[in-house]
């Protein structure tokens, strides 16, 4: 009989704690791959300890953090994303920062990993939500747009790695006259506010919710491009 699959199964968490993990479940197992993944709702350490790498959904970044906090994995969150790939998607991508501004009254708690500040909520409230197409050139079938979902989104305000972190790859930007009013600038192409997906070493951010769509192309390079080179 022949292996259907390369080498040996790969658990990839999803943090269920708050939002859209069940989006993120499903997406995943609709990959085509050549290893085999399993698919961990990780609600506890006990299952962190499981993954060989996580994603954070979108949700609320305070109410995630408390919620982790609480079943005693903010820790063990922290010290997962020292060693092993993490892709945070929208509230996900806040935790994932190391400064954010906007925090609510009494802080937020955030996990480190990219080297970047994020402004929470950073479209203000007349830009809630929209949707932009984007040209991902890192995405398999690159010549077709990605739908980017972006809903309460944080905005990306610098990206500051220090010489000894790994450099952050800009994966995608929104063309700057896609930027609402009040917020293009003289060097729309070198703003990091038309930063909305980037990649540091096994690390992946996202500021909009590829979960929310049916193409599951973030997914699938998530996996191919963080995941399994960090996991021969
Ligand atoms: N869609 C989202 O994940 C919104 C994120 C939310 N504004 C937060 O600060 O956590």
């Amino acid at each position: 009989m022949t292996e259907k699959y390369e080498g040996n199964a790969v658990a990839i968490g999803i943090l269920a704690l708050q939002g859209a993990f069940a989006e993120h479940q499903t997406a995943l197992q609709k990959l085509s791959l050549t290893r085999k993944i399993e698919v961990i709702l990780v609600r506890t350490v006990e299952d962190l300890d499981r993954c060989d790498a996580l994603i954070i959904p979108g949700g609320e970044s305070t109410t995630i953090a408390l919620l982790a906090r609480l079943s005693g994995v903010l820790q063990p969150l922290r010290d997962f994303v020292l060693k092993k790939p993490v892709w945070g998607t929208c509230a996900g991508a806040i935790l994932l920062s190391q400064t954010v501004e906007g925090a609510k009254k009494g802080g937020q708690e955030l996990l480190g990993g990219m080297s970047i500040s994020i402004a929470r909520n950073g479209w203000g409230s007349q830009v809630e939500s929209f949707e932009a197409d984007l040209d991902v050139a890192g995405l398999r079938d690159a010549e077709r747009p990605f739908t980017g979902i972006f809903i309460r989104a944080p905005v990306v305000l610098t990206l500051a790695p220090s010489p000894d972190d790994p450099p952050i790859e800009v994966v995608a930007r929104l063309s700057s006259d896609l930027l609402p009013e009040g917020f293009t600038s003289e060097d729309s192409a070198n703003d990091p506010k038309t930063f909305v997906a980037l990649r540091q070493g096994r690390h992946l951010l996202t500021t909009f919710h590829p979960e929310l769509t049916q193409d599951n192309r973030f997914h699938d390079y998530f996996v191919r491009v963080c995941v399994f080179p960090a996991t021969q």
